[in-house]
């Protein structure tokens, strides 16, 4: 028996073909300005919405302010500072998955949505983990140091 193989579309092609996908969006973020606003509304959105993504920033904005006072080397800030994005970029993929998992099934329980919500959340819970990690190995000497100078 034969079997029909798909042959995957030409990748030259594929701006044309998914182009008029692209049109059924409600709407198409016409400029970069634009985009950047939308970008922007949704950064907001998760920071009014989400405890967890309020505590992220606090907790992140208090590790590179450390950093900067402490006077750790420009390559251990840059870690912290890649570190604590990460972090804060899986926060919004969080509320984004949780929110596209609610629109699909709404309030009805479903094992794969649940699924989809743990191991986002997971993959936060991870990211945060490495960058307390990080963090308590960069800051806490500096720390330690200062409070025994003083005293
Ligand atoms: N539709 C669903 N079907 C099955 N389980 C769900 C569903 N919605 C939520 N859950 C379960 O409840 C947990 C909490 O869901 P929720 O939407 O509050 O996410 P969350 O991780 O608590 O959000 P946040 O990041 O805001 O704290 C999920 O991790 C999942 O285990």
């Amino acid at each position: 028996m034969s079997q029909k193989l798909s042959v995957p579309p030409n990748s030259n092609r594929l701006p044309t073909l998914a182009a008029p996908e692209r049109r059924q969006s409600w709407l198409v973020a016409t400029n970069l300005f634009i985009s950047f606003k939308y970008a922007w509304a949704g950064i907001s959105y998760s920071f009014q919405t989400q405890r967890n993504f309020r505590i992220h920033v606090g907790v992140c904005a208090i590790a590179i302010a450390l950093s900067l006072v402490l006077h750790l080397s420009a390559v251990e800030i840059a870690v912290i500072g890649i570190t604590s994005g990460l972090v804060l970029a899986l926060e919004l993929l969080n509320t984004a998955i949780e929110s596209l998992v609610d629109l699909t099934v709404k309030q009805t329980y479903h094992e794969l949505a649940k699924i989809a919500k743990d191991c986002a959340a997971g993959a936060v819970l991870v990211s945060a983990l490495v960058a307390v990690l990080v963090a308590g190995m960069l800051l806490l000497p500096r720390l330690a140091t200062l409070i025994m100078s003083s005293l």
